[in-house]
């Protein structure tokens, strides 16, 4: 029976060794395979901590600096996935006093409007981040107008100077993507050090694959990068410490393809159907969960892994840019 995951997530904060470090094993007395249950990462409860955190911090700015800061939200077109994602991320925004706004547009604009807007947005002094929200209707050049939005608030991390920064400085860059970054913090924060470990990467994309593998690479994993052209993914998989899976596929990574006692962060978020549930379908990961928690040592639960914490990472470089923004301008009174 799957564990509760709220009762199992206090293990996720605690500074003692976790039992995501006690593998499953061979006894070397009893010589037999002891079953062993991973421990769910519990994303819901470590983005809250953090949303916490960040509250605080930016409470403080707004004493300090006498305004909140501010996040501009561009949403193209009538995807009903990526109004759920815009509706959470005000409702973050809210929850710890960053100001948000939308700019909504139908997804026959014309590029002319979009890169119009992210211009008045990057003139903005209450603008701190700006983030388009993907993906972008076919007819829009996205590399385009990612490439518009200013990179001093390129919050999401996807501006090309933003993504050599991560090249060239790993976790210390100025944006580091929203999801690679929360999916490092759920690592280490399950009690998992990443240094001289070997982790497996499926994906490539920009937004995950890429700077994830950066960001291992930088706390000194080895890393091994696969992708749909990849040939036997198993016996490359099942020989890693550290699993990242973003590869787009529903319970793609297999139990067997697992190293016992490893971590497994699951990047994917698929809808299935479910003709069991009033809405007919339900979200499920890159990786069979019902397999691999019999095998790995932590894992994290689609819904309530990795998703909570790319809104929580976004709230974190909203209030790093803000605080940039101020210094910039300190910086800049001095200088005249
Ligand atoms: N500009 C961007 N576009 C997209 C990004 C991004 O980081 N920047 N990532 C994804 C979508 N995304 C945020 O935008 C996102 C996806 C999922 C979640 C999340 O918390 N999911 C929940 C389940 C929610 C549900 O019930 O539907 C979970 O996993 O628990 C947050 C953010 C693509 N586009
Ligand atoms: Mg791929």
């Amino acid at each position: 029976m799957l564990r509760p995951l709220v009762r199992r997530a206090a293990r996720a904060f605690s500074t003692a060794p976790a039992a995501s470090l006690r593998p499953a094993f061979l006894s070397s007395r009893l010589n037999v395979f002891v079953s062993h249950e991973a421990d769910p990462i519990n994303g819901n409860v470590i983005a809250k901590e953090i949303r916490q955190e960040i509250r605080q911090d930016v409470f403080a700015f707004q004493q300090r600096c006498g305004r909140f800061p501010g996040l501009a939200v561009l949403l193209i077109g009538e995807r009903k996935d990526s109004q759920t994602y815009v509706r959470m991320k005000q409702k973050a925004c809210d929850e710890v006093g960053i100001t948000s706004s939308t700019h909504l547009f139908s997804d026959r604009v014309d590029e002319e409007t979009i890169l119009d807007c992210i211009n008045d947005l990057n003139h903005d002094s209450s603008v701190d981040g700006i983030l388009v929200q993907l993906p972008l209707p076919s007819h829009l050049n996205e590399k385009l107008i990612i490439a518009s939005c200013s990179k001093t608030k390129d919050v999401d991390g996807l501006h090309p100077a933003n993504v050599g920064q991560v090249l060239l400085e790993g976790s210390n860059a100025g944006f580091v993507p929203c999801t690679p970054r929360g999916c490092i913090e759920l690592i280490k924060r399950s009690g998992c050090s990443i240094e001289g470990k070997h982790a497996v990467v499926l994906g490539r994309s920009n937004i995950v694959g890429k700077p994830v593998s950066l960001l291992l690479q930088a706390e000194n994993a080895t890393v091994t990068m696969c992708h749909s052209r990849t040939i036997d993914l198993p016996s490359i998989v099942r020989s890693a410490d550290i699993v990242v899976a973003a590869i787009g596929k529903p319970n793609f990574v297999k139990g067997d393809w697992i190293k016992p006692g490893a971590t497994v962060i699951d990047v994917g978020i698929n809808v299935v159907d479910d003709p069991t549930r009033k809405c007919g379908y339900r979200l499920v990961g890159d990786v069979d969960f019902n397999e691999v928690r019999n095998v790995a040592g932590a894992l994290t639960p689609v819904p309530g892994g990795v998703g909570p914490m790319t809104i929580a990472m976004l709230l974190s470089n909203t209030l790093k840019s803000a605080e940039a923004s101020v210094k910039r301008q300190t910086k800049a009174k001095h200088a005249c």
